[in-house]
């Protein structure tokens, strides 16, 4: 798997997340992302250099754990968010052939492609190894592309890569993410065998059930450690989380589309499960979400659960919203 390394004691935690919108061209209500077989799905993370661990559905989508992280499927959107040595971007193009011979006509309404600084960007498969290799890629796959870099760029920074001029998204629609560095080490101990037997038994003990109630959780925690997680909700909405607890690599990722007026005490309890010194933190939302007041809340918050503000950028996208921000403290 893209896990193992040059470097056998590093990890990159850092995922590549990749989100597409599909649409029908003739309005045809039967275009269905979920037609896609199992075999097919792992033909497409055979390129990417992962496998399927394990699957969970509802009514409104099909959610996977991977090797390297997840992968969702809802009836017009596709969401892939892979870590560790993985080539993500190489599965783009036979995506779009995948959809095109399964699910028929259709059109990109919107792409969004983003991922924070590599820890070892050395030790990426050549596409993957700078951003600017990646813009590339996309760019011939993509007329309309444009490429953003936000945080400080001899630093902590965060990249994405989406498309102008779209037709967009019509549902409403809403992403946060924090992705957080330098983990508490007692913390990350749940996360190793020695302590937890499995990933229930992670999820009970470092809070992660207590985040959002009422989900439909899917956990796996790897041998010697390693974790990664997928909640499920009715109406496509979904968690995800995963951990590299070595504590010379350790990293956390959290993501959501759960819609709410105002992010402040998920974050805050994301904060308590984990205890990272760092951690970046951004918000999508378009202009239909109830999210899109979340922006707000943020502004002012130089001090947050006993971090420092570093960085702090919110920019107005065609049909987004997006706030950006960075904090830090001393590990305790
Ligand atoms: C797949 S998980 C979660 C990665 C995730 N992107 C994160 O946020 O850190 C990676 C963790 O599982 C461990 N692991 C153990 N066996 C693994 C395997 N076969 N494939 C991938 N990771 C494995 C890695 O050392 C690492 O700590």
């Amino acid at each position: 798997m893209a896990g193992v390394q040059s470097d056998p004691h590093f990890f990159e935690g850092t995922e590549k997340l990749l989100e597409v919108w599909f649409e029908s061209t003739k309005g045809d209500d039967s275009f269905d992302l979920r037609n896609i077989g199992r075999l097919d799905w792992e033909h497409l993370l055979r390129i990417v250099r992962c496998e399927i661990i394990s699957k969970s559905s509802s009514d409104d989508m099909d959610a996977y754990v991977l090797s390297e992280s997840s992968m969702f499927i809802t009836q017009k959107r596709f969401i892939l968010k892979t870590c560790g040595r993985t080539t993500l971007l190489l599965a783009m193009e036979p995506l779009i052939r995948l959809v095109t011979e399964k699910c028929g006509d259709h059109k990109v309404v919107d792409v969004f492609y983003s991922r924070k600084k590599f820890a070892k960007p050395e030790q990426q498969h050549k596409i993957h190894r700078t951003f600017e290799d990646e813009v590339h890629h996309l760019d011939q796959l993509f007329k309309n592309g444009a490429a953003y870099t936000l945080g400080k760029i001899n630093k902590d920074c965060w990249h994405l890569y989406m498309l102008e001029d779209v037709p967009g998204v019509k549902d409403p629609d809403q992403t946060i993410e924090l992705l957080m560095w330098n983990m508490c080490p007692e913390k990350m101990k749940i996360f190793t065998k020695e302590v937890s037997e499995d990933g229930a038994e992670a999820t009970q003990k470092s809070g992660i059930i207590d985040i959002i109630p009422g989900l439909q959780i899917d956990d796996f925690l790897f041998d010697p450690c390693g974790y990664s997680m997928n909640g499920i909700l009715p109406g496509g909405y979904y968690i995800t989380i995963h951990i590299t607890p070595e504590p010379h690599c350790s990293y956390v990722s959290f993501e959501s589309n759960v819609p709410q007026e105002s992010y402040y005490d998920l974050v805050h309890k994301v904060l308590g499960c984990f205890n990272p010194e760092k951690f970046l933190m951004t918000v999508f939302s378009n202009k239909i979400s109830i999210a899109k007041e979340s922006h707000k809340h943020f502004e002012d918050l130089y001090r947050l659960k006993g971090y420092k503000r570093k960085d702090h950028q919110f920019c107005a996208f065609q049909n987004y919203n997006l706030t950006y921000t960075m904090y830090t403290r001393p590990i305790i």
